[in-house]
Parts: structure tokens; sequence; C-alpha cells
């Protein structure tokens, strides 16, 4: 795990949309795990300009993102679908079919989890994973659990989850209480993982995720046994992080056994 520290946000957002810029540069037909949340929307204004300028080429991309809500459609402006085209593909030349976001609606959510994992699979897994983190180190809708769910699966939001994305609604009870996630078996075997994080709120998910034991009740724990993890920070969601480690990280010393992956 790199952990990189930088300046302000939009330091921040430059260093990460560099690296998906060099991940599409040198394979164009790369599959891109992408988030939602506050965290990415630098990163995706940077590679809107850069494609604007005529410096990047999304045609042969595919995207998969990790996550949606249940119960909204594809065209309710609080839906993670309308995020993402918002915010994102509808000013860059990525093919209408070339991107994937679980269905909230689903009939059937099993059936859209099981759908959502093959689709992954038929695409050779996920070139470069971006993520964002929750206050509670949630990474997608993977919640604190006994376990790490390795599949997608339907969560019931934790309530610090559901307080923190109210900001993105009018009232608290318009928050949807369940979402469809990509889980972590698609997450970590991604060949690349990108996770940003900026602000204090994030300080205490960002040292137990890099520096505690990997456990499931600290989801991006788990990143501590992936191989080609960059996490791009600001000071203050490092503050809690030993300053020397910034640039390097040792591998996690201590695994807690007992846990499952269901
Ligand atoms: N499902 C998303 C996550 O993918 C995101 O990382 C998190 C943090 O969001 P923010 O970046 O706004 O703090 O919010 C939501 O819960």
């Amino acid at each position: 795990m790199k952990i990189i520290c930088a300046k302000d946000y939009s330091d921040l957002s430059r260093k990460a949309a560099n690296i998906i810029s060099a991940q599409v540069i040198l394979k164009p037909e790369s599959v891109l795990g992408l988030a939602t949340g506050s965290s990415p929307l630098g990163v995706y204004r940077q590679l809107i300009l850069w494609y604007e300028k005529g410096d990047l080429d999304f045609a042969e991309a595919t995207s998969v993102n990790l996550d949606e809500y249940r119960g909204l459609s594809a065209n309710n402006t609080q839906s993670y679908h309308y995020f993402m085209h918002k915010n994102f593909f509808d000013y860059i030349n990525i093919a209408p079919d070339h991107i994937h976001i679980p269905d909230g609606m689903a009939a059937d959510p099993d059936a859209e989890c099981r759908r959502y994992d093959r689709l992954i699979a038929d695409l050779g897994g996920i070139d470069l994973q971006l993520l964002g983190i929750g206050r509670n180190a949630h990474i997608g809708f993977n919640e604190p659990d006994d376990h790490f769910s390795k599949y997608t699966h339907q969560v019931d939001l934790t309530e610090s989850t559901i307080a923190a994305n109210t900001r993105f609604f009018e009232r608290e009870e318009d928050v949807p209480r369940q979402a469809i996630s990509m889980g972590m078996q698609a997450i970590t075997q991604a060949r690349k993982i990108l996770l940003i994080a900026s602000g204090a709120d994030k300080a205490d998910a960002i040292y137990a995720s890099c520096f505690g034991p990997v456990t499931p009740g600290i989801p991006a724990s788990i990143l501590q046994l992936h191989q080609d993890v960059t996490v791009i920070a600001d000071k203050d969601a490092l503050s809690k992080c030993p300053q020397q480690a910034w640039a390097q990280k040792a591998p996690s010393k201590e695994i807690h056994t007992g846990f499952l992956f269901r």
C-alpha cells in the first residue's frame, strides 16, 4: 500500500486523475471501477478537462460502478446512475453500452447481484478500481460487519452512512435504507486500486484501514492484503497516520483470524 499526501483537494484530484489517465493511455480498453460520493468529483472534472483538450479517449473503455441505491430508478436525480451521467459520462466519449451500474429497481435483487458479478467476470475483472471511503471505513456500500461479503449483495445501510448521505437529500427520511454493492471479491481482484480521501472526518477511517488490523469491522482494511493499492489523501485525512509512513507503507502485521468471507 502506498500512501501519498496531497497538498489539498485539487492536488489530490489531479494526482488521482493522472493515475487513471495513465491507465487509459496504456490500455485504452481498460475496465474502470468507478465510485460515487463527493470525493471523486474533482477527479471526474479533471478527466473531463483532459478529454476536452483531446488528451484522453474513453471510446474503448468500460466502466463498472460500485453501487446503487435500492428503489431509485436511473433517472431519479439522487440515484448513482444520474450522478455518474451528470458528473462524468455525459461529458466524455464512453460508449453507452460500456457503462455498467447495478440496477436499483431490479424486481429480483439477488438475480441482479448474480448478473453483476457475472458481468464483471465476463469483462475479465477490473483493471483499476477507484474508491472513496465512508467515515466508518465502508468501501462501495460494504458496511462494517462480522464478515466480508464476497459477492455483489444487497445491503442494509448503517445509521452512520444514512446520516452521512443525508446531505445529498432534502430530508433524512428520503435517504434509501438499502443498496446493491459490489462485493469484496470484485474489488480486491481489481489489478490496481486507487483510494482517495479528503478531510478530517475521514482521518479515523484512513488510519484504521491502513494501520489497524484487517477485519470486516473496518471494511477498507482488506485493502492491506492487496498488492497494488495507492491511497491519495490530503493532510487532514492523513492526520492520524504516522508521517514517516506517507509515500510508503509496511505490510500489515496483524490479520484477524476468525472472520469469514460469505
Ligand atoms: N457508496 C458511496 C461510497 O462509494 C463513497 O466512498 C462514500 C463516501 O462519500 P464521500 O466521498 O461523499 O465522503 O459514500 C457513499 O457511501
